[in-house]
């Protein structure tokens, strides 16, 4: 599904952030992405979902070598990737539900061919009774609960979530990993970057570990 070879990133004419990252992320698989505050973990999410290029190496998205598409080839790509930005980027202007539907908009979708699908989801993460609130009221739980909902509206084939649960207690975190342990049974891929150590315990998954820049796996 992802094929990373000999992958290397640095920002400006700074020292490569990543190195020689090898590694493949198979259809329908479970992941966690994990190593220390600096070590490439954002970088390596963003190189996988087409918003960063690598300086050398090779990237291959669902069979695709990334660097033979054109832009609108690799908009088509990143469409099927979801992704959970650490910081949620949601937009105070809109309600959570308007936010989570928002992909759907973009794609010209009407709001009678999605309500129903916005609003089960919603319930699904928990957010049914906050539907009509905006982002600004919303506690950190809430709006990174959002921010995965609008991640999965689009049913992406792949999900990519950079520190899901950095904002939430410890009980709301097990919720969170439950839920993607859910979303990987029904057939989505998913990659899942933390520092916690005990979130990762919680589950039997392969452990991809940067450390400087450097990748190693742990299946
Ligand atoms: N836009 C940028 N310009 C220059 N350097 C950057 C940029 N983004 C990240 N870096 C540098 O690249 C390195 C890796 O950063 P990255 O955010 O990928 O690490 P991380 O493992 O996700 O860290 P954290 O766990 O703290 O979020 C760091 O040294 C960081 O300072």
């Amino acid at each position: 599904m992802i094929r990373f070879e000999n992958v290397g990133l640095r920002y400006g004419m700074g020292q490569e952030v990543l190195r020689d990252v090898s590694f493949h992320i198979p259809q329908n698989s479970f992941q966690f992405l994990s190593g220390p505050s600096g070590a490439g973990k954002t970088s390596l999410l963003k190189l996988m979902f087409l918003s960063l290029k690598p300086n050398r190496g090779l990237i291959k998205i669902f069979g695709r070598d990334t660097a033979r598409l054109d832009h609108d080839e690799l908009a088509k790509l990143r469409r099927q990737i979801g992704f959970v930005f650490q910081e949620f980027r949601l937009l105070n202007h809109l309600t959570t539900f308007e936010n989570v539907a928002l992909p759907l908009r973009v794609k010209g979708m009407s709001e009678s061919a999605y309500r129903t699908d916005v609003a089960e989801l919603l319930e699904w993460v928990g957010l049914g009774h906050r539907m009509h609130v905006y982002p600004p009221v919303m506690s950190g739980g809430e709006k990174q609960r959002a921010a995965i909902a609008r991640a999965l509206i689009s049913r992406p084939k792949l999900l990519l979530a950079d520190e899901p649960t950095g904002n939430v207690d410890p009980i709301l975190a097990r919720r969170l990993l439950r839920l993607f342990v859910e979303l990987h049974r029904s057939g989505t891929s998913i990659v899942i970057a933390t520092h916690d150590t005990s979130l990762m315990d919680q589950i039997e998954a392969r452990r991809i570990v940067l450390n400087d820049g450097t990748l190693y796996i742990y299946d």
